[in-house]
């Protein structure tokens, strides 16, 4: 049996590198030289990456595309995304085109506000609880002004702390839950010092009260909420049904029809309305990661936001009145232009730039259109020509290298298949005759 390794994390990354090839890789002389391949020559930045995370041994590099002609509000906006998967950049740009002679996106901001909790538990009476936090109150608030401060200065800060009786949900459960406005950064830092710093007060001022029938209420822990249905943006795109013009060989009204039909159906079926939202992410989060954002945040908020009644729905709605096509959605999405990697990280930095430094609000918008608009490309192709044609077209390049296709082969298989979907077995047959 294979025996566990003591204190990787203090091996230099060569010998972290020497231990994956000799235990993991079975010598397999290939490993290092793919690994050393994706090293920057550039020393420092290098450095700057593996700061990044812990034990890395490489770098795992992703596509950067951009989206042009995005009309956001009446600017002009490139958007920058990240993604491996291929047709979800061509889908949004080709959205972007479409939208860009009927009106464009608008958005608005509904609210900036997070949360975060301290979980507690007490199994004493509901009134002594609530007898001590009219007495620990005014010092849970006055020990946070500190490090709230310079948050306030900018307009933002801790907005409001209650005591949560939760005991219906669970046995003697309460919290403390903080709402907070932490402007342009995503904020988990900053929410969570804050938590800790309230936990702590709390734990101080709980020893000193004399009300308590029982041993003192515990702090089980103290976390920000990447729950964020109070930190939206609504995006919205609209256009006359004579403006639609034909579509895939469908009329404007007849795509208008069965577009929303096909949003209905999202609505109402969560069988479609996960993969709905997951063409809706290809978008939103091509730009959370080309931002430096923290994609498994956004991704858990919107997705518990897409069950927020109950049942998993789609995020976007669609409908037609007075003779229009109404494309929206609400999106939660907290997201930073300062903090985390967004400025340490030189093409994050880059990609904010791209879309002309947004602030906190801005990007909010930008990455709701991304998303909006990769669910308008995903449906115009499905209730259409269907998905495939427009994806596999793009995909052909991957699969061209999965079948191993020379340079020469290449430009036979594209001009066999410019007409045609492509599938693996197709090429694999049309590669077989070739080299026959
Ligand atoms: C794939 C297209 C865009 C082809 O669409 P097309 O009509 O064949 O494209 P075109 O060659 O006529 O070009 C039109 C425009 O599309 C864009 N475009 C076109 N080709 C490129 C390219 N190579 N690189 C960059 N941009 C491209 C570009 O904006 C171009 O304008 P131009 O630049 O020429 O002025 C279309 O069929 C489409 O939008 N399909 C939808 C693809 C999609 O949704 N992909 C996501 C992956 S599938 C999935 O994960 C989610 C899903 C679908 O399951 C979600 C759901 O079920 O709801
Ligand atoms: N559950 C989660 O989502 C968790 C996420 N994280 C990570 O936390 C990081 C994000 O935390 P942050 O506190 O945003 O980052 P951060 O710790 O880098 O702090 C950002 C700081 O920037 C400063 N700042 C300067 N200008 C500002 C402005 N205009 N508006 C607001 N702040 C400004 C503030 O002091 C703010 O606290 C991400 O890397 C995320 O992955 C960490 C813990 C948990």
């Amino acid at each position: 049996m294979r025996q566990p390794v003591q204190g990787f994390s203090r091996l230099s990354k060569t010998e972290k590198i020497d231990w994956l090839i000799a235990h993991n890789l079975n010598n397999d002389p290939t490993a290092r030289e793919i690994l050393l391949q994706y090293w920057n020559s550039d020393e420092k930045l290098q450095e700057l990456h593996d700061g990044f995370s812990e034990n890395t041994i490489s770098n795992y590099y992703l596509p950067l595309g951009l989206a042009p002609n995005f009309l956001i509000n009446d600017k002009l906006v490139t958007i920058p995304m990240v993604i491996e998967e291929s047709s979800v950049v061509a889908a949004a740009s080709k959205a972007a085109k479409f939208w860009l002679d009927r009106g464009g996106f608008k958005t608005t901001i509904k609210g900036t506000t997070k949360s975060g909790q301290v979980h507690i538990t007490y199994a004493g009476l509901r009134s002594e609880m609530d007898a001590f936090y009219a007495f620990a109150k005014a010092d849970l608030l006055q020990s946070t002004e500190q490090i709230n401060a310079s948050m306030k200065a900018r307009g933002g800060g801790l907005l409001d702390l209650q005591l949560v009786d939760k005991t219906k949900d669970l046995q003697g459960y309460y919290q403390l839950h903080a709402t907070f406005d932490t402007r342009d950064a995503m904020g988990a830092n900053f929410i969570n010092t804050m938590l800790e710093q309230l936990a702590t007060t709390f734990r101080e001022k709980a020893a000193q009260f004399q009300g308590f029938s029982i041993a003192p209420p515990e702090v089980v822990m103290s976390i920000l909420s990447n729950y964020v249905p109070d930190c939206t943006v609504h995006v919205e795109t609209r256009c006359s049904i004579d403006k639609l013009g034909i579509i895939n060989g469908i009329s404007g009204a007849d795509f208008a029809r069965k577009f929303v039909q096909a949003v209905d159906i999202a609505i109402a079926e969560p069988y479609r309305a996960v993969t709905h939202n997951k063409g809706i992410m290809n978008g939103i989060d091509a730009v959370v990661l080309a931002t430096g954002n923290d994609f498994r945040a956004v991704e858990a908020g919107v997705h518990a936001y897409a069950a927020r009644d109950g049942q998993y729905r789609s995020l976007t709605r669609a409908r037609v009145e007075d003779n229009e096509l109404i494309f929206e959605a609400e999106f939660p999405l907290a997201l930073g232009t300062v903090g985390g990697l967004t400025s340490l990280h030189p093409l994050a930095k880059l990609s904010l730039q791209i879309m002309g430094n947004p602030d906190a609000r801005e990007l909010m918008s930008f990455t709701a259109v991304c998303g909006l608009a990769q669910n308008f490309a995903a449906l115009h192709s499905l209730v259409t020509t269907g998905i495939q044609a427009g994806h596999m077209k793009m995909h052909l390049a991957n699969m061209l290298e999965q079948v191993g296709a020379t340079d020469a082969e290449k430009v036979k298989l594209r001009e066999a298949f410019s007409k045609t979907t492509p599938s693996y077995s197709s090429l694999k047959e049309e590669i077989q005759k070739l080299r026959s």
